[in-house]
Formats: structure tokens, sequence, C-alpha cells
């Protein structure tokens, strides 16, 4: 194989995602581990000079597991959604070549490649200000960027809501709307955009943190609780709010 006949090598990509804010929310999972909405939602995504990940992911022969750091503290990437994003994205990698560094990666070489990840968000995590959507949406650009994917931003989407539901919303600027989708496996619910963001010039949100703290209750957690115990959650995802 002729990366491993080549001396060590880094190679980096890096991506910028902006978080969203819902206008219409997704509130209720139909299917927990492929995160599967019970309701269509829209949101509008931010500045990302103002609310953004920023991500850094790098492959080496040298590294031997898969590590990622979250404002440069280690997290571990063993929970099922990073490694849903990561199999997904690896699936669809490409062979790439860096002629100046003499990188030469076939298409199979990245089952065998291991990455580490660095991503700093610019605003508090975790708090309510929907950092899993601006991470997990900059994690699957940025992996796919070093991959070399060549999927379109609706696949990329339904990478992305495997991470967080949100998330699927963040890979577009402007108003975007998530359709739930009817198939079991999840492959028709993924984002679209419906207007870019030039569309409302002078749409301006003021964001209000009011406490950096980690939530005690977090969203996942939250809507599990409403859909087991709340009968007026079904006749909101019976309603089509995003009509
Ligand atoms: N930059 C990032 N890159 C990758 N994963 C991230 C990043 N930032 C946050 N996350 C993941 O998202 C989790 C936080 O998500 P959580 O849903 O609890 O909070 P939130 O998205 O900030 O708030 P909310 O969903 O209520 O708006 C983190 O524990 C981490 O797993
Ligand atoms: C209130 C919300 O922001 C909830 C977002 O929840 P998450 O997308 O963070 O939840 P998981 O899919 O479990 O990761 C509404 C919305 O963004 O639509």
């Amino acid at each position: 194989m002729a990366m491993e006949a080549q001396a060590q090598w880094v190679l980096t990509a890096t991506g910028r995602s902006p978080t969203n804010i819902a206008v219409i929310k997704y509130w209720g999972k139909r299917d927990e581990a492929l995160i599967l909405p019970v309701n269509d939602s829209i949101s509008v995504t931010l500045d990302p000079d103002h609310l953004s990940a920023t991500t850094t992911v790098a492959a080496s022969p040298a590294f031997p597991s898969d590590r990622m750091w979250l404002n440069g503290k280690e997290i571990a990437l063993s929970g099922g959604r990073f490694q849903n994003c990561l199999r997904e994205i690896r699936k669809r990698a490409r062979d790439v070549e860096d002629e100046k560094k003499g990188i030469k990666i076939k298409k199979e070489d990245w089952e065998k490649l291991h990455v580490h990840i660095a991503s700093y968000n610019n605003f508090p995590t975790a708090a309510g200000l929907a950092s899993s959507a601006a991470g997990f949406a900059c994690l699957v650009f940025t992996l796919g960027k070093l991959m070399n994917v060549n999927e379109d931003y609706g696949e990329l989407s339904s990478i992305a809501r495997q991470g967080s539901g949100s998330a699927c919303r963040s890979i577009y600027g402007g108003f975007v709307k998530w359709c739930m989708g009817k198939n079991n496996d999840g492959s028709d619910s993924m984002a679209v955009q419906l207007v870019d963001e030039s569309h409302w010039d002078d749409l301006v949100i003021i964001i209000a943190v009011v406490s950096s703290k980690q939530k005690e209750t977090s969203s996942t957690s939250g809507m599990r609780d409403t859909v087991e115990t709340s009968p007026l959650l079904q006749y909101r995802a019976q309603v089509n709010l995003c009509r």
C-alpha cells in the first residue's frame, strides 16, 4: 500500500459551522438511535462570526486510535453519536493525493487511518445554545473535507443528524427546514435550505446569555421525557406546523 511506504505524515482539514436557532422546534424522537424526529422543524442559522464551532481534523499513520478534544479537554469518542458520524463519513471517503507533501491515500486506506479531532466553540457549550448543532455539523463537514467526500449537502445533513438532530440544519445558512421523513432507515430525514442568508438582510438576532453553566436537563433527555409523558406532544406531531 502506497500509504505505508511513505514517511510519517499528518494531513489536516479545518472547518467552521454556525449554530442555529429553531423558530419551529424539533421536540421528540421516533427513533433514538438514528435520531429521527416526530415533527418537521424550521430554524435560522446564525452568523459564524458570532456563534460557531471550529474543528480541525488530522489523519496520520502515526495515530494509534481516534481521539477528540473539545475546548481543549479530551472527550471520549466511544459514544454512538460520534461513532455513527465517523463510520458514515469513512464509508464515503475517496482517494486523496497531496502532491506537495507526497501523500497518497487510497479510498480503502481510510478504514485503517485514525483521526485526531480538536474543536472549539466560541460560545458556551451544553448551555442551551445548540453547541451540539454547530459541533456535529462542523465535525461531519470537516471530516468530509479531509476524506474528500463528494456527497451533496442533503446527504451530509443526514449524517450530521445522527450526531445531534438539530445539527442537520446547521449544514446550510439562512432559513432551513428539517424534513422529518417517513422511512424507517432515516434516508429521507434531512435538511433543505428554504432561503439563503441574504434573504432577510436586516434581520438581527440578539442572544442574551443568562448562564454559561451546563444545563441540568439536556434537550436529549427533556424531549425523551416529553415523548413518554405528554399527550400534547402527540397532537403537536400530528399537526404539520411547517406548512
Ligand atoms: N464543537 C463540538 N464538536 C463536537 N461535539 C460537540 C461540540 N460542541 C458540543 N458538542 C457535543 O454536544 C454536547 C452538548 O449538547 P447538548 O444538546 O447537551 O447542549 P447544547 O446543544 O449546547 O444545548 P441545546 O441542545 O439545549 O440547545 C457536548 O457534550 C458534545 O458531546
Ligand atoms: C430545543 C431544540 O434546540 C432542541 C434541540 O435538540 P438537540 O438537537 O440538541 O437534541 P438531540 O437530537 O438529542 O441531540 C429545538 C431545535 O433545535 O429544533
